[in-house]
């Protein structure tokens, strides 16, 4: 039933904006900091960022680890360095893997950064251009890496008007500008993933379709963590529908209509919560295996 759910459409405004302000700062920056949710390294991914940036060094951050499965978020870590693309798994609510952002970048520019004092530009920030999909977390990482000291640098000559500079920890300096590119549906699973962990805006989605497909997902990937956190037995998470789960989850939170019967979209909008708040356990929906196949 959830596999016939609504399909998710979007329609980007400023997409074409975005990526000529990205083309037009890409020669002010010496490296690119792209935000994946590491909980879905693959849905949350633009396609558009590698070619766009392309001529400068990127790294990838996997935010949101605190949430993610651990042991998921090392081997997609393993997956891009086996690229040549350094990640690194980051909490920017936290801050947690922060520390090592700075260091990293600078290994990874240290050839533009030896040039630049070859020619006598030595003690220059580190400049960087932040993108990710909406909700990815690049103003929590912002906030974090500028901390109460958020200022803007200024307004440099022969710079567009209006973009800005902010100066951040350690030398590095953040080109503010909105690096916010769409995801892309590349079919209807993807949209699904970035409305399971609330990338998408609930009012899209039917959240009882939604709370079913995620029901079957965590039953299949993480059926201890699931059975857990609502108090189903094994045998009930094998051959049954999502339906038939969600209307379990309802029983066992006490979620019922006046009549007695579950009550589903409360059960649902609760899943759906206890989902992005990470309560029923740090899950991953995608791993690297699966891309290689
Ligand atoms: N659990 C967890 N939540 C995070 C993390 N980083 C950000 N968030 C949460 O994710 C939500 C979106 O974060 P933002 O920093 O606003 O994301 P954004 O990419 O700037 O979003 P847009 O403005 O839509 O482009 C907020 O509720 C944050 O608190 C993280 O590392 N872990």
């Amino acid at each position: 039933m959830a596999e016939q759910g609504k399909q998710i459409q979007w329609f980007p405004g400023h997409m074409a904006k975005t990526r000529r302000l990205m083309r037009e700062s890409l020669p002010l920056i010496d490296a690119v900091v792209e935000l994946r949710d590491a909980r879905i390294v693959r849905s949350s991914r633009n396609p558009e960022i590698e070619g766009l940036t392309r001529s400068k060094p990127r790294l990838i951050l996997l935010n949101k680890s605190d949430v993610a499965d651990p042991q998921v978020t090392a081997r997609w870590r393993d997956f891009f360095t086996g690229k040549g693309l350094p990640a690194l798994e980051a909490d920017c609510r936290s801050g947690k893997g922060l520390r090592q952002l700075e260091p990293k970048l600078r290994e990874l520019c240290a050839e533009r950064l030896e040039r630049n004092a070859a020619r006598g530009m030595t003690g220059r920030p580190l400049r960087l251009m932040i993108v990710g999909i909406p909700n990815v977390g690049k103003s929590s990482l912002i906030n974090r890496l500028a901390g109460q000291r958020r200022t803007k640098v200024e307004d440099r000559p022969g710079v567009t008007r209006g973009r800005q500079w902010v100066k951040l920890e350690g030398g590095m300096e953040l080109l503010d500008m909105p690096g916010v590119l769409w995801p892309k549906f590349e079919d209807q699973k993807v949209g699904r993933h970035l409305a399971y962990t609330g990338a998408i805006r609930d009012e899209i989605l039917d959240q009882e379709d939604l709370a079913c497909s995620l029901l079957l997902l965590l039953a299949a990937r993480y059926p201890a963590a699931l059975s857990s956190r609502y108090r189903l037995e094994s045998a009930e998470l094998e051959g049954t529908d999502g339906y038939a789960l969600l209307c379990l989850v309802a029983k066992r939170r006490g979620m019922l209509l006046p009549g007695g019967d579950a009550d589903t979209l409360r059960a649902a909008i609760t899943l759906l919560d206890e989902f992005r708040g990470g309560k029923i356990g740090r899950i991953s929906l995608e791993t690297p295996e699966e891309i290689r196949r």
